[in-house]
């Protein structure tokens, strides 16, 4: 599935785009399928803005985001949430876990939310906790864990469902750099596993990926 950027602009930036300019709002942009897309901006630019119009969370633009074509505008709300399940996988910057549900609750709602067999098997589940050094927490409720271990357990709950893109905004701003280069690695198999592009939104550079595209917010 490939993704176009339709001279996407969004409504509270407008005049500050207008004097800025940019090299992805107001153009005309085609991320393809299977892209490791990186968008630099410093802070307060609209990284965050950004991500939830890709992921269809936040309307107050003017342009399109197009997905094989179709503006999200033209998909139902059935479609939609379908795409979310099997298409498109996310990393909030904010993380959006559950806090009342433990760090493996937090994980088994997407693994298991697709009809059928988890698409990710325990045992990956696992493999994944240990490699990010969060085996330890996966019976803690969500909200006594740490942000940097939140950080990881929403990397991996995003990794344990279905998709052909992934979106992270800001997916290492908590993380060592040690936690940070497994987290990378993890990424990097699923997408590849997939097939999948993703689009990584940071304040800086960042040497974690061989990305096929860079662009400036
Ligand atoms: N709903 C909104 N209405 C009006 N302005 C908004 C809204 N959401 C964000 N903004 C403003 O838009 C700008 C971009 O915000 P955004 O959170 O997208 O930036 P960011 O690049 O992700 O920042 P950071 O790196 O600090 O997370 C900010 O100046 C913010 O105050």
């Amino acid at each position: 599935m490939n993704i176009q950027l339709d001279h996407l602009v969004p409504i509270p930036l407008r005049d500050k785009i207008k004097q800025q300019g940019s090299e992805v709002w107001d153009r005309a942009i085609t991320l393809d399928a299977g892209q490791f897309v990186k968008i630099k901006a410093p802070s307060g630019t609209g990284k965050t803005t950004l991500v939830h119009y890709l992921y269809n969370i936040r309307y107050d633009y003017s342009g399109q985001v197009l997905l094989d074509g179709k503006a999200w505008a033209g998909f139902s709300k059935n479609e939609v949430a379908s795409l979310r399940q099997q298409q498109i996988s996310i990393v909030f910057q904010d993380l959006r876990l559950f806090d009342q549900l433990t760090a493996r609750e937090n994980i088994n709602l997407k693994r298991t939310m697709h009809p059928g067999q988890p698409y990710c098997t325990e045992e990956r589940v696992m493999e994944m906790a240990d490699a990010l050094q969060v085996l330890h927490v996966l019976q803690q409720s969500a909200k006594t864990l740490s942000y940097g271990e939140r950080q990881r357990i929403a990397i991996i709950r995003a990794l344990t469902q279905p998709f052909t893109w992934l979106f992270m905004d800001e997916p290492f701003s908590h993380l060592d750099a040690a936690n940070a280069n497994r987290a990378a690695q993890l990424i990097a198999v699923e997408c590849n596993r997939r097939q999948a592009g993703f689009v990584l939104t940071d304040l800086d550079a960042d040497t974690h990926f061989d990305y096929h595209v860079h662009y400036h917010l």
